[in-house]
């Protein structure tokens, strides 16, 4: 699957990330955590293409992504959901879903060209396909509703059911209960568990230690740009350095 093999990064001479190396297992949640700066969302704007790591290897199956543009990691099966919402507020629930599979429909637009009832037999397909991801996240009776409308909660779960309409290989999920309470944290929680099941990798960055100890299989912890443990969540949970590097500073701003 996911392979990061000394990755680094500098902003203007600063490092946000520092040799960083791990491996994401297939079918499993790989929870990323670590304080404010430690270079959690540097490292996945290098993994999906927003970004460029400046050194190291990043292999998806093998081959090197890091040098690749967003859109063509899209293609190979990479999505992702954004910290700050990247919603289009005046199209629909649906259409903005729909988004999550333009490469798909690229692909098929030139065959479809020649031969129209395909392409019409495409839309319906891509179409039953974004609903059943709007179902999968509880989103069925907004579909037609502005997504700027919906309360914040909602607009999360688009932003997934977005990330996971194109059935990718990898989903990559930054801080999806950020600002959301408990109820809608849980029911974030059940999705993510739900998603597990039928197979889905996923790279979780989130600052909520309860949903990271409740759904992760494995934690990698960055402090400073440095990879400083990895492992079970219960083993990262009673680890010194990661006690003094974040949990323990959590506890000191309480
Ligand atoms: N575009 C940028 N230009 C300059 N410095 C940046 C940029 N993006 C991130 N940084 C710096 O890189 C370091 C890592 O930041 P990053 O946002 O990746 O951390 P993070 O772990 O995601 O933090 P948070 O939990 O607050 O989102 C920080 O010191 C940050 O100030």
């Amino acid at each position: 699957m996911l392979e990061l093999t000394r990755v680094s990064k500098w902003f203007g001479g600063l490092p946000a990330l520092q040799a960083v190396s791990f491996r994401l297992d297939p079918g499993r949640v790989t929870a990323l955590i670590g304080p404010n700066g430690a270079g959690k969302s540097t490292l996945i704007n290098c993994v999906s293409g927003v970004d460029r790591a400046g050194e190291g290897a990043i292999r998806l199956d093998g081959r090197s992504i890091a040098t690749l543009p967003a859109h063509q990691i899209a293609a190979l099966g990479i999505a992702r959901t954004f910290q700050n919402l990247k919603l289009f507020d005046r199209l629909s629930v649906l259409d903005n879903v729909l988004a999550g599979l333009t490469v798909t429909a690229e692909r098929s637009f030139i065959r479809s060209m020649l031969r129209l009832p395909t392409l019409r037999h495409q839309e319906r397909r891509l179409r039953l396909r974004g609903l059943q991801a709007l179902d999968d996240f509880g989103l069925t009776e907004k579909s037609a509703w502005p997504a700027g409308a919906l309360a914040y909660g909602e607009k999360k779960r688009v932003e997934m059911a977005r990330a996971f309409v194109s059935d990718p290989r990898l989903v990559l999920l930054d801080e999806p209960v950020a600002g959301l309470n408990t109820i809608e944290t849980a029911r974030i929680a059940r999705h993510i568990r739900r998603q597990r099941s039928a197979g889905h990798t996923m790279l979780l960055v989130e600052h909520d230690m309860e949903l990271v100890m409740d759904v992760a299989d494995h934690v990698v912890v960055l402090d400073s740009g440095r990879c400083i443990a990895s492992g079970p969540p219960a083993a990262i949970r009673s680890n010194p350095l990661v006690l003094e590097a974040y949990l323990g500073r959590m506890e000191a701003t309480a």
